[in-house]
């Protein structure tokens, strides 16, 4: 693991690395958050952040305004990036296919099998990288945006006892049954449709039995609402099964990091009170 960018920030550290990644069989780089509570030797829980379509570890650190809530609340932040890298992974020309568009699934296709085990790296390569290397408690959460909404949203419902809490910014939230998530479900995991619904929020919250706290925020002006987000199906999924579910519908708002950037501290919040010892 490399270090190549330190800048400080509230007190604490904003870091970028790069590391070899085993699992996506390439170079990858992520940003922490480190707060100000390290430099006591304390360990802090963590927010995993999972970043949507075209983004990588920049987008959130640089323009959520994450950092002042993490410094007060002592939660460190990591953002990976959002698929492999290099020259040599497979991508496309849309920008909602290949590099920048993971979908944090495990492609079981060609080409994209090759790189593209964006699952396996979030949930056990990354945090054993962060756990070994940084003074982080065994407390996670996840938390993303769009695509990295319907990251975290179904990695929370398939790992139950490995998170405190979820969070997401405009999710795609019943990717089965939108124009991103169809396109990259074909791609990635291939023709047979019944293997997509292990991966689409609304299916998986819909047959929830155990439960994660689960905070949603999605703007009315989202111009993505009606043909890929979906929220109405994912608030009857969470009615179906009895899910503990907050979705709040704001006013105006559209899909932007100018929205997250005005809901981030309430989902900080929500996160530190369930990341408790
Ligand atoms: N076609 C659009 C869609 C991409 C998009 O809206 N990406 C969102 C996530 S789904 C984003 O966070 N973009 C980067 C940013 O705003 O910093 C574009 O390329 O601008």
């Amino acid at each position: 693991m490399e270090n190549i960018s330190s800048n400080k920030s509230f007190g604490g550290w904003h870091k970028q690395y790069s590391h070899r990644s085993a699992v996506l069989n390439c170079d990858m780089r992520f940003a922490i958050y480190l707060p100000p509570q390290v430099s006591t030797g304390d360990t802090v829980p963590v927010l995993y952040w999972l970043s949507g379509l075209t983004c990588t570890d920049e987008n959130f650190m640089q323009k959520s305004g994450a950092q002042a809530i993490a410094a007060e609340l002592g939660i460190a932040i990591v953002a990976p990036d959002t698929s492999p890298r290099g020259d040599d992974v497979a991508d496309d020309e849309g920008y909602d296919l290949g590099k920048g568009a993971g979908f944090y699934v495990n492609a079981t296709q060609a080409p994209w099998n090759r790189h593209y085990q964006m699952y396996d790296y979030i949930v056990e390569e990354l945090p054993a990288l962060i756990e070994a290397n940084f003074p982080v408690s065994g407390m996670r959460s996840i938390s993303g945006h769009s695509m990295g909404g319907h990251g975290a949203l179904t990695i929370a419902l398939k790992n139950p006892l490995r998170y405190q809490s979820v969070s997401a910014f405009s999710p795609i939230s019943n990717p089965i049954n939108c124009p991103w998530g169809q396109k990259a479900f074909t791609q990635y995991l291939g023709d047979d449709k019944s293997q997509w619904p292990q991966h689409d929020a609304s299916e998986l919250m819909r047959n929830a039995q155990q439960f994660v706290p689960a905070r949603v925020e999605q703007g009315n002006a989202d111009q993505f609402l009606e043909e890929q987000l979906k929220p109405d199906t994912l608030t009857a999924a969470a009615n179906a099964s009895g899910y503990p579910l907050e979705l709040n519908s704001h006013d105006g708002y559209d899909h932007s990091y100018y929205f997250i950037a005005s809901f981030i501290e309430e989902h900080l919040r929500f996160h530190a009170v369930h990341m408790q010892p």
